[in-house]
């Protein structure tokens, strides 16, 4: 009998939530605790849907389609593993996202509106994001948590940086066996 262990199957994943959740620090701290790839999918906004943000539009189904595209084919372009945040607000939204990498595990930081726009509002006074506080209630009207059949976690927002990362990885490794990511 061989000792070899099947080679270990690299982390793709998707930090999701709504805007100001703490999709950016967590998936890039993860990604270097992981050193791995990162990419901000805000990045992939065309200039059209920042713009509408910026106004305080909240996009479509028909602005975002194109951009989900766009982020699953960066996961296609990252088999050995990568880490990329994107609102993924709806179910359907992240069926599409399934429809390039099928087992994509969601991380999800999630908690309380009023801390986020605590958040949020600290960051606009000390940075120029595009992203103004008033979208936040459309943002939760139109998050749809993980469900049960969807691989992911739903993570407690509350938590620091450094936990939420701690949380992720053994989520992550305990999938580890289960899946071909
Ligand atoms: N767990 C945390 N504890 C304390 N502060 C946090 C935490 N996560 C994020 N923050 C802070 O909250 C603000 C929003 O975080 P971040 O930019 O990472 O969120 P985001 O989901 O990427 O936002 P957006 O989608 O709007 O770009 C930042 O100023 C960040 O420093
Ligand atoms: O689907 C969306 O409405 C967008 O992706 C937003 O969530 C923002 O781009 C992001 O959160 C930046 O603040």
């Amino acid at each position: 009998m061989s000792s070899q262990q099947p080679p270990q199957a690299p982390y793709r994943a998707v930090v999701m939530g709504v805007a100001g959740s703490g999709k950016t620090s967590v998936g890039e701290a993860l990604a270097a605790r992981l050193g791995l790839p990162f990419e901000d999918a805000d990045t992939f906004h065309p200039p059209a849907n920042v713009a509408k943000m910026r106004e305080g539009i909240p996009l479509t189904d028909a602005d975002r389609e194109p951009w989900l595209e766009i982020i699953g084919r960066w996961l296609v372009d990252h088999p050995d593993g990568a880490i990329v945040t994107c609102s993924a607000l709806k179910r359907a939204y992240r069926d599409t996202l399934r429809r390039f990498v099928p087992e994509v595990p969601f991380l999800h930081p999630y908690g309380k509106a009023s801390l986020v726009l605590e958040r949020m509002s600290l960051r606009s006074a000390t940075t120029d994001h595009f992203m103004p506080v008033t979208l936040l209630e459309s943002q939760y009207a139109t998050l749809e948590g993980l469900q049960d059949d969807e691989a992911g976690i739903t993570l407690d927002l509350r938590r620091s940086v450094d936990e939420l990362v701690d949380d992720s990885i053994a989520y992550l490794q305990g999938r580890r066996g289960h899946s071909h990511l």
